[in-house]
């Protein structure tokens, strides 16, 4: 095994959603240099559920994983001793989800894996065992040690980076300043270019309705997005516009576009997430380490039926491949 990189982080996610049941489905299939950060109980207890015939081992550091077939080598980073409730908020599994993800940044950092995937978490449930993050995003930038980094959703199709994440509506508003605005332009030139885009297309979408209407629909186009734009470009960073929010992903999937930079969250990951769950595949830009997510969230409603499609979750082990392997070869 000598020469071999270090394996992948895999967190189990919430307990009590879908996450320990992709991640099974997904290992089911053997193959995979990946070690499952979360609990050996809650992963045993899922695979007897689901009828698979392999084996849940208890490893303790990432370097004792041997990837055998039908076997998920599980580092137990968790408190839980029996299966939390299915489907429901559940405090326990919110700690186990982010203690889970605090063990995988450390491995990371310390190199002892090569990249994070992470199994959706649930951010009531993480609130109700006092945990105050929103999201994945946030913990992987504290805990990662770093303050500019941007989510980037990604399909084959179309990917778009975040001004703004896991806030209000108005918050957003707020927050997408000249320097968010410079930031996220930024991380998707990089991330543009970790995708293979020698020199991304990077387009800027508006915040208000088209892209402002010249002033009679909001000014901040005038005033932020477009000085923003044209700094960015002094940087030597293709990027252009503001378009209007609601035809520039329409142009990006025609090819006109690499990647769009979307004010907020839901103008962002509607268009990715309506041309497939199971395609779209979640990227931190801006860590010092490598981490994909799957496009969707904890799934409550299905969770513990077997039914969970593990197919986005298989898309983000394959981007978090390809982006470590990009990694490599430019280090
Ligand atoms: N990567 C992440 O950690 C992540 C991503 C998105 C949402 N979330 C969190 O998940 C929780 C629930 O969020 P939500 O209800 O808005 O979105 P969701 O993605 O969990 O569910 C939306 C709908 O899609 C379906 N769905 C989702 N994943 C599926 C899969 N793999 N197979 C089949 N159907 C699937 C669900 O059954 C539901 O009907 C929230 O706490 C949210 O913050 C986490
Ligand atoms: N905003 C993401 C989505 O809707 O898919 C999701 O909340 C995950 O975000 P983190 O990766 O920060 O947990």
């Amino acid at each position: 095994m000598k020469n071999m990189s270090p394996p992948l982080a895999l967190t189990m996610g919430d307990a009590s959603g879908i996450g320990p049941e992709i991640v099974a489905k997904v290992l089911a299939k053997g193959g995979e240099r990946v070690v499952v950060f979360g609990s050996h109980v809650v992963m045993q207890d899922i695979v007897r559920r689901l009828g698979l015939n392999i084996e849940v081992q208890r490893i303790d550091a990432p370097d004792a994983g041997r990837f055998q077939p039908r076997t998920i080598e599980v580092i137990d980073t968790t408190r839980i001793v029996e299966p939390p409730p299915i489907g429901q908020i559940s405090a326990i599994s919110g700690q186990a989800a982010f203690d889970a993800i605090v063990a995988a940044i450390a491995a990371a950092k310390d190199a002892d894996v090569s990249g994070i995937v992470t199994a959706p978490i649930n951010k009531e449930a993480m609130a109700s065992a006092g945990i105050r993050y929103p999201g994945h995003t946030e913990i992987l930038a504290d805990y990662g040690g770093v303050k500019r980094v941007a989510m980037m959703l990604a399909n084959d199709d179309i990917r778009t980076v975040l001004v703004t994440i896991h806030t209000s509506l108005r918050k957003a508003i707020e927050q997408g300043d000249f320097d968010a605005q410079m930031s996220a332009i930024r991380l998707a030139h990089e991330g543009g270019k970790a995708l293979g885009f020698p020199t991304p297309r990077v387009a800027v979408a508006g915040l208000n309705p088209h892209a402002g209407e010249g002033g009679l629909f909001g000014d901040e186009e005038t005033r932020i997005i477009r000085p923003a734009i044209d700094a960015a470009r002094a940087e030597g960073i293709d990027a252009t516009g503001p378009y209007p929010g609601d035809t520039v992903f329409m142009q990006a999937r025609q090819g006109r576009f690499d990647v769009v930079v979307a004010q907020y969250h839901d103008q962002g990951l509607i268009p990715v997430k309506y041309l497939g769950l199971e395609k779209g595949v979640n990227i931190t830009l801006g860590l010092p380490f490598v981490r994909t997510s799957p496009d969707h969230g904890t799934a409550f409603d299905i969770a513990g039926r077997g039914i969970a499609d593990h197919a986005s979750l298989e898309t983000a082990l394959v981007y978090a491949k390809r982006l470590v392997a990009a990694q490599t070869k430019t280090n």
